[in-house]
């Protein structure tokens, strides 16, 4: 069923603490999960409603997607509704979905049962029944509220293009409705409550944000990474962000910190984002003895720019020398440092090769690494 949305984000989210729907959640900002969602769900337009200022916010936030244009809303949600409404192209009678920007997390199974709801209706909205015994008081309790049959509004909320903006033409006296299906009731509508979705929950507090982090769906990826630097003339090697005395250095570019450059790929890896080589070329002149730490923290930096978190790291060096046990602690304790992660969710090890190929013969040193990433799915 063709259909259109209305996404507001107008608001001033005061109580959240300013500007929640350009905020980064799961590392992309709030009003684009709501957008991306209604436009994969087959949305003809998504008119995004914003603060008169906000024109170019959402141009940034939204910029690499199509089918949406930015319109500027009005001081109560009703006036942004209205703001949308007026935005609006196409046939009278097709649905329109209208949306808090404030819920990001809408699933299609949403939007799907809406629509399916919508014929023979004159609305139909995301609801959720009320699963707490609920209490009227202030500071003490004056009664308990019969539960039975009271739910808790959602958006999106769906309508006949034609029969909400008639709603809404009518004005009565009194303040501002708080959400489209009061305005289609008190024009006599039938309106349908919907099964919504807890993860639909809207962004009012700063504390909401985590709970919706929580709530985003994530893929656990594994990536690997190894690297191997020849020995050379020295006195001190970097292994795991720690220097460790030694009587021959690793020869390389940078500070031919083995472990932290198999690390970084390993990380990279896992995101599918190239190898270290890409993002920083053993030809560019300004990597040259530079401390490999830079690498990883760029590779985390690119992680957590996607929404995604590190979840543990597990390092083997090869060697036959220099012994790494004594510092293989320094080394967690670097590492866990660098990746923000608890000293458990990192791990060192090391092995000799029992004299045998390039690193028995002390050649050169090898590592390899595993990285465990989780990524907004
Ligand atoms: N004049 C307004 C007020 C609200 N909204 C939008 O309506 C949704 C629900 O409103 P709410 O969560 O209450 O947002 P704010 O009004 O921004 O929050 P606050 O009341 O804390 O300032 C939000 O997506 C908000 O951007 C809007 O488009 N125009
Ligand atoms: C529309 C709404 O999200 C339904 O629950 C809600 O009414 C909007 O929030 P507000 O704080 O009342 O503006």
């Amino acid at each position: 069923m063709t259909f259109a949305a209305i996404v507001v984000a107008a608001g001033s989210g005061s109580r959240a603490g300013g500007d929640k729907q350009w905020r980064p959640l799961g590392g992309r900002p709030v009003v684009r999960w709501s957008v991306e969602a209604l436009l994969k769900a087959g949305a003809e337009e998504v008119i995004v409603v914003v603060a008169a200022d906000g024109l170019d916010r959402a141009a940034e936030a939204l910029g690499g997607l199509e089918g949406w244009r930015a319109v500027a809303g009005g001081a109560e949600r009703a006036d942004s509704v209205r703001a949308g409404l007026a935005e609006l192209t196409g046939v009278a009678d097709r649905p329109v979905l209208v949306h808090d920007a404030a819920r990001p997390l809408l699933s299609a199974d949403v939007i799907a049962r809406l629509l399916e709801a919508l014929p023979g209706a004159d609305g139909a909205i995301a609801a959720l029944p009320v699963s707490d015994t609920l209490k009227r008081g202030a500071d003490r309790i004056e009664g308990t509220v019969d539960r039975s049959g009271l739910w808790r509004a959602q958006t999106p909320q769906a309508f006949r293009a034609d029969r909400l903006i008639a709603a809404y033409a009518v004005r009565p006296e009194g303040s501002a409705p708080t959400d489209e299906a009061a305005v289609v009731e008190r024009d006599g509508g039938v309106v349908r409550l919907v099964q919504g979705d807890p993860r639909l929950m809207k962004l009012t507090y700063p504390e909401d944000f985590a709970m919706a982090e929580a709530l985003i769906p994530r893929q656990t990826r594994v990536g690997q990474g190894f690297d191997a630097h020849r020995w050379g003339p020295g006195e001190e090697v970097w292994l795991c962000g720690v220097s460790i005395p030694h009587d021959q250095t690793l020869i390389g570019h940078s500070d031919a910190d083995a472990g932290l450059h198999a690390l970084t790929d390993a990380v990279l890896g896992a995101m599918g984002d190239g190898d270290i080589g890409d993002h920083f070329p053993p030809t560019d002149p300004k990597w040259k003895g530079a401390a490999s730490e830079q690498f990883l923290i760029h590779a985390v930096e690119r992680l957590t720019a996607r929404g995604g978190r590190l979840v543990n790291v597990d390092v083997t060096l090869i060697c036959e020398r220099p012994k790494v046990k004594p510092h293989r602690e320094a080394m967690r304790e670097r590492l866990a440092e660098i990746l923000h992660l608890p000293r458990d969710a990192v791990s060192v090890k090391a092995t000799t090769m029992e004299r045998m190929g390039f690193t028995g013969r002390e050649e050169g040193l090898a590592a390899s690494a595993l990285a465990t990433i989780e990524l907004p799915a």
